[in-house]
């Protein structure tokens, strides 16, 4: 009979995870996902909608012949969430892929909070204008922290900016970071001049405009995961360079590329693969739903650190 499966509660997982282990991690989870050669399965996420509560239950299985990694996450995202809990919440189940047995239950809001965040960081590192002076963030939760975390780590920005519905999240947002953050009082404040924007908001009507965008600058579109939802105006999803992680997805779930009939130019696996061209000298944004694959593989660094760590030393 096959071991009882072990569970990695949230405390653990944000223990073993390291964004420098993490992040060579994800660029080949994107490379291998975007081969398409069949080594990789990733059907677009299954969502049922949960209309009486003002949610949706998502559920995103993926196998890597690779590294032979099989695992599913189920993600709920709620809209009103009772005081205290999040609006995204996670579990990654993670089997033994040569006899189907279940090897690990483990928390999946950190890894969602840190693959998501990581990716976009990725994004950046090959999209990126050559100047990094101005960070802006519009939204104020649990990926703005995770994406404030490993940008101000990875990237010399001089000036963070945050942008939220009401200040006084946004100044929630600046004293929970390490690092001088500048709370504007209107997201085109936040937006002028910035050389990175980052949008991880839950609205499904536009928060970023075109108009507001510097020429050249590097976008990444975290929220509106809904095909009739909406972060951008069709003006910035017309003029930039589209990116994707996946197109598959973008053309199923997301409301600013369905609704614009922007043209997808690549996903990011082939950026980092080099078969498509990083345009970094043009405004570029990269429109990021979460995978799968990004969750499996994460979760198989999770496991393999917790089995490291374990280990009796010899
Ligand atoms: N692409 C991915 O891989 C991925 C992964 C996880 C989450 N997300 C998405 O990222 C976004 C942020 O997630 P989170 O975990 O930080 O959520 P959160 O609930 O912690 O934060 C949401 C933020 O959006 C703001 N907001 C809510 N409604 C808004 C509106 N109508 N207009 C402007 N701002 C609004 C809130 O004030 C808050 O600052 C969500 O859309 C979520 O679905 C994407
Ligand atoms: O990839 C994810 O984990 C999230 C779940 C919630 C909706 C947006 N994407």
């Amino acid at each position: 009979m096959a071991d009882a499966p072990i569970f990695i509660g949230a405390a653990e997982v944000a223990d073993l995870l390291q964004y420098g282990a993490l992040l060579p991690v994800l660029e080949r989870a994107l490379v291998d996902f975007s081969k398409h050669d069949g080594m990789v399965v990733q059907p677009v996420r299954s969502t049922v909608p949960v209309d009486k509560h003002n949610g949706f239950l998502g559920v995103m299985p993926a196998y890597m012949t690779e590294s032979d990694t099989l695992a599913t996450k189920i993600v709920r995202f709620y809209h009103q969430t009772a005081f205290g809990t999040s609006s995204h919440q996670a579990t990654v189940l993670l089997f033994n892929p040569s006899d189907g047995s279940l090897r690990a239950i483990m928390d999946g809001t950190v890894i969602t909070e840190m693959r998501t965040a990581a990716v976009s960081a990725i994004a950046t590192k090959y999209l990126k204008p050559d100047r990094l002076e101005t960070l802006c963030i519009l939204g104020s939760g649990a990926q703005a922290i995770s994406h404030y975390n490993i940008f101000t780590q990875m990237f010399p920005f001089k000036q963070v900016r945050v942008w939220s519905r009401s200040r006084e999240s946004a100044e929630r947002f600046a004293g929970q970071v390490q690092g001088q953050v500048q709370v504007c009082t209107s997201a085109r404040e936040a937006v002028l001049g910035a050389d990175v924007v980052i949008t991880v908001t839950m609205a499904s009507e536009p928060v970023l405009f075109g108009e507001w965008v510097k020429p050249g600058a590097h976008v990444n579109a975290v929220g509106a995961c809904r095909p009739e939802w909406r972060e951008m105006d069709d003006a910035l999803m017309k003029n930039a360079v589209l990116y994707v992680d996946s197109k598959e997805a973008a053309l199923m779930e997301s409301g600013d590329v369905i609704l614009s009939g922007a043209d997808i130019f690549a996903e990011l696996g082939e950026v980092v693969k080099g078969t498509r061209p990083a345009l970094c000298e043009k405004t570029t944004l990269f429109k990021s739903l979460g995978m799968a694959v990004e969750d499996a593989a994460t979760a198989k660094l999770v496991f393999d650190c917790w089995l490291a760590k374990k280990k009796p030393k010899l």
